[in-house]
Parts: C-alpha cells; sequence; structure tokens
C-alpha cells in the first residue's frame, strides 16, 4: 500500500472549492480554507484548478488531491489525461479523475487514462457514480475508488445523505481496495456512519466550507 493512501486511512479529507463566479473563488483564499481545516484535523485536502492546487500544497503538510473541473456536466472532473497530468504537476499526491463510462473527451478509454498515469507513478482515485463505474476502475488497477458522482450522472437516485447503498456495495466487493466516501456528507453522525461501514476515509466538502450553502441550510429555517 503506498504510504500516502496509508497515511489517510480511517480520516476525515476537507475539498475546499469555490465555483466559478463566487465570493471564495481565489487560491490565496482556498489556500486559508485549506489551512484552517488542516488545524482541525483534516487528513488530507481535495482541491480544483491547477492555481488552488499549487497555492494549497504550499500551505499544508497533509496530502493533497488534486482535481480539475472542466464546465459542469457530463464528463468534467479532471476529464483528460491532459488536465490529470497538470494536477499532478501542479503537486497533488493523488490525483481524482472522472471514473465514469461515458466517453472521455480526448477519445482515451478510463484503463488507458490510469496506465498512462501510472506509468507517470500518479497515484489515482476513480470518483465513481455507479458500482459498475467503481468496477471499471478496480479493473483499471486505480489506486482508490471513490462515491463521488453518485447522484449526478443519472444512474443513481441523488440521495439527501451520502450514498450509503453504494459504499456498501464498493466495500462489499472490493475489500482490497480503499473506498472513499464523497458527496453529501452533511453531519458528523453520517461521517461516523460511513467510517463504521467501512470507508477507508471521507471526503467533506460543502458542509465545511461552502458557507453560502450553510447560510442557506439555516436561512431555509426561517421560511414556512
Ligand atoms: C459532483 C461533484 O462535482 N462533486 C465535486 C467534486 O469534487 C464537489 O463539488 C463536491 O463538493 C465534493 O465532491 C464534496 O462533496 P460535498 O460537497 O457534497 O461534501
Amino acid at each position: 500500500m503506498n504510504p500516502i493512501i496509508e497515511q489517510i486511512k480511517g480520516g476525515l479529507v476537507v475539498s475546499c472549492q469555490a465555483y466559478p463566479g463566487e465570493p471564495l473563488r481565489h487560491p490565496e483564499t482556498m489556500a486559508q480554507m485549506a489551512m484552517a481545516a488542516e488545524i482541525g484535523g483534516a487528513v488530507a485536502i481535495r482541491c480544483q484548478g491547477l492555481a488552488d492546487i499549487a497555492a494549497i500544497k504550499g500551505q499544508v503538510k497533509v496530502p493533497v488531491i488534486g482535481i480539475w473541473k472542466e464546465g459542469d456536466d457530463g464528463v468534467y472532473i479532471t476529464p483528460t489525461l491532459r488536465h490529470a497530468r497538470c494536477c499532478a504537476a501542479a503537486g497533488a499526491d493523488i490525483v481524482a479523475i472522472d471514473a465514469t463510462r461515458r466517453p472521455r473527451p480526448d477519445g482515451l478509454t478510463y484503463a488507458q487514462t490510469v496506465e498512462a498515469l501510472h506509468r507517470d507513478g500518479v497515484i489515482v482515485m476513480a470518483d465513481c457514480g455507479s458500482f459498475a463505474d467503481a468496477q471499471q476502475a478496480v479493473d483499471a488497477g486505480t489506486d482508490i475508488i471513490s462515491t463521488t458522482l453518485s447522484g449526478y450522472t443519472g444512474e443513481r437516485e441523488k440521495t439527501d445523505g451520502p450514498d450509503f447503498e453504494l459504499l456498501g456495495q464498493m466495500v462489499d466487493a472490493f475489500p482490497d481496495v480503499p473506498v472513499l466516501c464523497e458527496g453529501r456528507i452533511h453531519t458528523p453522525d453520517q461521517l461516523a456512519e460511513v467510517m463504521r461501514r467501512g470507508a477507508w476515509a471521507a471526503v467533506v466538502g460543502t458542509a465545511i466550507t461552502h458557507p453560502t450553502s450553510i447560510t442557506r441550510w439555516f436561512a431555509a429555517r426561517l421560511k414556512g
């Protein structure tokens, strides 16, 4: 097992992302957010975009999971080999990529992408939207598989909280592969539950680092 993957076992990964046009969207700001999360106990930081990866890598000691989003539908999380290589070059210790079975913009298969990244020495995390995606990722020898895209690709219902069912299926089927639970973990209890169900680690984004969403959750309680 790679020592970086070993290092995050049992821990909380915090995703620090601001979306296009948002007030906090600045690499310096995301680096500050990442430092704050590290002080709070994050075992790794997940972040988006080459500038954010570089800024955060320069400020935190914990491993950085890098992605590069291009657009917001279809294959948009680190969609091509080029995007993934750039994330690694920017300093990501682990690169997360779209692991769906949809056609990739550069025409490579998922397996070809992973193979090329492994030749470069990159640790690859598969952002899956279904069990079939996870199977493909494991068949390709991916280092880490994750529930990240569950509820976002049309293959699975978007659950209110984390997709416990998919997590369970992945943990049961692939006992030798680290399975991360990511997506809609909104409370410490949900975090504890995904770990109890066998997640290697869990990624929390919105509930920790997206104040506009958190404010909306509170504000919504004031309306009818
Ligand atoms: C589907 C998609 O694009 N997910 C993205 C992946 O990086 C992020 O927008 C999420 O914030 C992240 O996965 C963490 O999940 P949550 O914010 O629900 O804790």
